[in-house]
């Protein structure tokens, strides 16, 4: 496994040379997180069906709280994220800034628009066009924190981690985890996003250095899977069906969760936060990837939750525990109903679809 640290930030002599993430006797595990929160636009049929935090940032976040290890005294869990976003930021009260806020900056925050075609309603691969609409600053290696960290997850969602700012991150942290999508990303006049090949980019001398790669299979074929391999670990994310793992002389696959799929946004995200969870807490890369895939299901599978927002209107005071029941049967009734219907509907379909879901992982050398 690659470390992360250049000659001259060598470890003290004894030192394990191995990963450390560890959640056994490691140095204290805190992280860094480096990538912009973001305004997501949700646009199905040409009509706007939702306006949400995004975010890579947002998403690690909340796995990493929700499932990293920390000692019995911590409150929050142990990480820092470096993000940025501009005055107009719609979300700071959101869980994720609230608890670890952005930088503030005069340009405006990074906003996407994603246009979902109708196939994104149902048990299949959803079709995702990303145009971004606003882009706020880089994040510059001067923005890191001056210390030492256990890991690192670069995690831009429109080439704000530039790659001396990758760099930086692989000098302060002992791994570094990236998602391809900080990297390989590149926007036309209209701002709609596409991809250039990773070899073309100057992240491309920084890979040995890099502990973990993570593409999805869209992203795989910039990243060029064989070559990389030999300088990193590679994870390419696979939807539905799991993922698969790739190092120098070997590959596994790691079967999925069943999940009805409503929105896939973050589901990467939430990957490779549940994958960076498991490696915390000891697992193998293997082990860690099936966290991974948790995470990834559950955040596709938003179902009810969605459902919800979309058909009924905030009560001002909630009435559990209250006096104030009622037993009418409201005007959303045959509309809720409905949904949840399509819902439970797509459930079974979707597992019955996928023969390997619940299977362990394969491993197989190459
Ligand atoms: N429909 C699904 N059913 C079960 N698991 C899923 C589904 N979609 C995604 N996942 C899980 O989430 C992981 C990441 O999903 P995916 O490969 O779609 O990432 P992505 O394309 O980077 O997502 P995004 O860019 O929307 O965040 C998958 O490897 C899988 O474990
Ligand atoms: O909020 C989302 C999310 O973080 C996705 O992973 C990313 O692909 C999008 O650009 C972003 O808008």
């Amino acid at each position: 496994m690659p470390l992360a640290a250049e000659p001259d930030d060598a470890h003290e002599e004894g030192e394990d040379q191995q990963l450390l993430l560890t959640a056994k006797g490691g140095p204290a595990l805190e992280g860094l997180v480096v990538g912009s929160y973001c305004h997501d636009v949700l646009i199905r049929g040409g009509r706007i069906v939702g306006e949400t935090l995004g975010g890579a940032a947002a998403f690690v976040s909340n796995v990493l709280d929700a499932a990293s290890p920390r000692e019995e005294e911590q409150g929050e869990a142990p990480f820092v994220v470096v993000s940025k976003v501009g005055r107009d930021f719609a979300y700071a009260s959101a869980p994720a800034p609230a608890r670890r806020p952005p930088l503030l900056c005069a340009s405006p925050t990074t906003s996407f628009h994603a246009q979902f075609s109708d196939a994104a309603a149902s048990a299949h691969a959803p079709d995702r066009e990303l145009r971004r609409v606003r882009a706020c600053d880089p994040i510059y290696p001067a923005d890191l924190p001056d210390r030492r960290f256990a890991y690192g997850l670069a995690v831009g969602v429109a080439g704000e981690v530039l790659p001396e700012t990758l760099e930086r991150m692989i000098r302060l942290c002992h791994a570094v985890l990236v998602d391809a999508q900080a990297l390989i990303r590149a926007f036309d006049g209209d701002g709609a996003v596409g991809h250039v090949a990773l070899e073309d980019t100057p992240y491309a001398r920084l890979l040995p250095r890099v502990a973990f790669l993570k593409a999805s299979s869209e992203e795989a074929p910039y990243v060029g899977v064989e070559t990389a391999r030999r300088q990193c670990c590679v994870i390419v994310t696979d939807g539905r069906d799991g993922c698969r793992l790739y190092w120098d002389g070997g590959e596994a696959r790691v079967a999925p969760f069943p999940a009805v799929q409503v929105d896939p946004t973050g589901a990467g995200d939430s990957f490779l936060a549940g994958f960076a969870a498991g490696l915390l807490w000891g697992l193998s890369a293997t082990d860690a990837a099936l966290l991974g895939n948790f995470f990834g299901a559950a955040a596709v599978s938003q179902a009810v939750k969605e459902i919800l927002e979309e058909k009924i209107a905030k009560r001002s005071s909630p009435c559990i525990n209250g006096t104030t029941f009622t037993f009418d049967r409201s005007s959303v009734h045959d509309e809720l109903h409905a949904a949840l219907q399509e819902a439970a509907r797509l459930m079974p379909e979707q597992q019955q679809a996928d023969p390997t879901n619940g299977n362990g992982g394969d491993i197989c050398s190459v």
